[in-house]
């Protein structure tokens, strides 16, 4: 197995390696008693939802050398029995699963233990006719966010984060990413050096009480020396400066990393979780935004704090937008509006994540077919717009042509779920980084 080498220094770079996850059982147990605290916004016909998943991945495996599982990585790495007991053991203290139940995942072969910690396990005698209400039971809880897995960690540069989350929903997922960095044959040549911040280790082992959460839909890498990363609902300040500490003294050690941090200080709503459902990179000079938080006149424009990684002690500066912060260090970008110019469509649009691209490729980009008014926008700025069943019945047609592309995905489903394309993804590398 080749090991893969870490490595997001862009937005846009053409892919090489990212990670996804199809959305499995886990999904098709949920009910709408369970759907508040789960982070679903309507329960989904799971079938269709792994039809638009599956499309997704074959999109992204145009232009992408290789497109992961993040259950499959997660198997291989537990093949290791060493790393199978260290993992259940883990999950135990972080999450206080009774002995029987760590037995039983113990016991079990390397992929019925992914599967229970993924899917969910029920307890043996478990009543089919259960009204789930507000609590739910099971052995081990299913875990349906997992789809979404651009939130549980994060490669940054060369290195990556464990990211904590927010919400009880999806506080399983870092430790599964985290075991699959550090014991995976592929990845774990990787050492601790090369993790930027990690709240769940110290949690687990009992060396700090509460967690400062960050999710990775608030991290965008922008250039060799810039990140944007919101600070959000679910995304503490608190969070982004011990990842600005991490940044800076990995700088001292080697001048090769970011200068500039730039801490979007986004509303506390759920329609704006993450910076990533209001501001996405499409290409080297454009980026999709939702116009009310980032064009100036507004009066919700979004204020940043800029923290400069180059000086051993902290500098701060504060600037009215991103976009103008963003100009100060060098990146010029055409904001193309979510929603084209009408406000109710924006704000439409930006709820059923049409602001949330995902790139495959500079000016190559993935995003929601439903967000009509967000791709005539897009095709005013001179991207071909296609939808993605054209586009896989065309082997011959070339996403790396040096035209700009929208792909439309179909996501009826996926979108009741309340991510995007950006969201479903986590790039271990793009090119020429
Ligand atoms: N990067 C993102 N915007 N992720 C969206 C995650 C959606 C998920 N249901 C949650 O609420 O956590």
């Amino acid at each position: 197995m080749q090991p893969i080498q870490l490595s997001v220094f862009s937005e846009t770079a053409r892919l090489k390696q990212v990670v996804v996850h199809n959305p499995g059982p886990e999904v098709d147990q949920m009910v709408p008693g369970m759907m508040e605290k789960l982070l679903f916004d309507d329960i989904l016909y799971g079938d269709l939802a792994r039809q638009e998943h599956a499309q997704f991945r074959q999109v992204l495996a145009r232009v992408a050398d290789e497109v992961l599982d993040i259950q499959d990585l997660f198997i291989e790495a537990l093949q290791d029995e060493g790393v199978k007991l260290a993992f259940v053991e883990d999950l135990r203290r972080l999450v206080g699963l009774p002995d029987d139940t760590c037995n039983l995942l113990r016991d079990m072969a390397p992929a019925d233990t992914a599967r229970s910690v993924i899917g969910g396990l029920p307890w043996d005698d478990m009543p089919s006719h259960t009204h789930w209400e507000e609590e739910f039971d099971y052995r081990v809880r299913p875990i349906p966010n997992l789809l979404f897995m651009r939130d549980p960690a994060s490669v940054i540069g060369d290195g990556y984060s464990v990211n904590s989350m927010a919400t009880w929903a999806r506080e399983r997922e870092p430790l599964i990413l985290s075991y699959v960095f550090r014991h995976h044959p592929r990845l774990k040549h990787h050492t601790e050096h090369d993790k930027w911040f990690d709240q769940v280790t110290p949690l687990i082992r009992g060396e700090i009480k509460a967690p400062v959460s960050m999710e990775g839909g608030d991290i965008l890498v922008l250039s060799h020396k810039v990140l944007a990363v919101g600070c959000s609902e679910r995304t503490q300040a608190d969070a982004i400066h011990l990842l600005a500490e991490s940044l800076r003294a990995h700088r001292a050690e080697d001048d090769s990393s970011f200068d500039h941090l730039l801490m979007v200080l986004m509303p506390k709503k759920r329609s704006a979780m993450h910076l990533d459902t209001i501001f996405t990179r499409t290409s080297e000079a454009e980026c999709l935004v939702y116009p009310p938080y980032f064009v100036e006149g507004s009066r919700e424009l979004l204020n940043v704090t800029s923290i400069d990684l180059r000086h051993p002690e902290l500098r701060m500066s504060t600037h009215p937008s991103l976009l103008k912060a963003l100009k100060r260090v060098g990146i010029d970008l055409r904001p193309i509006f979510c929603g084209g110019n009408d406000f109710i469509l924006q704000q439409r649009e930006q709820w059923t994540d049409g602001a949330n691209a995902f790139c495959l490729a500079p000016g190559v980009i993935t995003s929601y077919g439903r967000n009509l008014a967000t791709a005539e926008a897009l095709d005013r700025a001179g991207y071909r717009v296609l939808n993605a069943k054209e586009v896989l019945a065309d082997p011959a047609l070339d996403l790396l042509d040096g035209q700009k592309y929208l792909v439309q995905i179909e996501a009826g489903e996926l979108s009741r779920a309340r991510g995007g394309p950006r969201c479903m993804t986590m790039p271990l590398a793009r090119e020429g980084s």
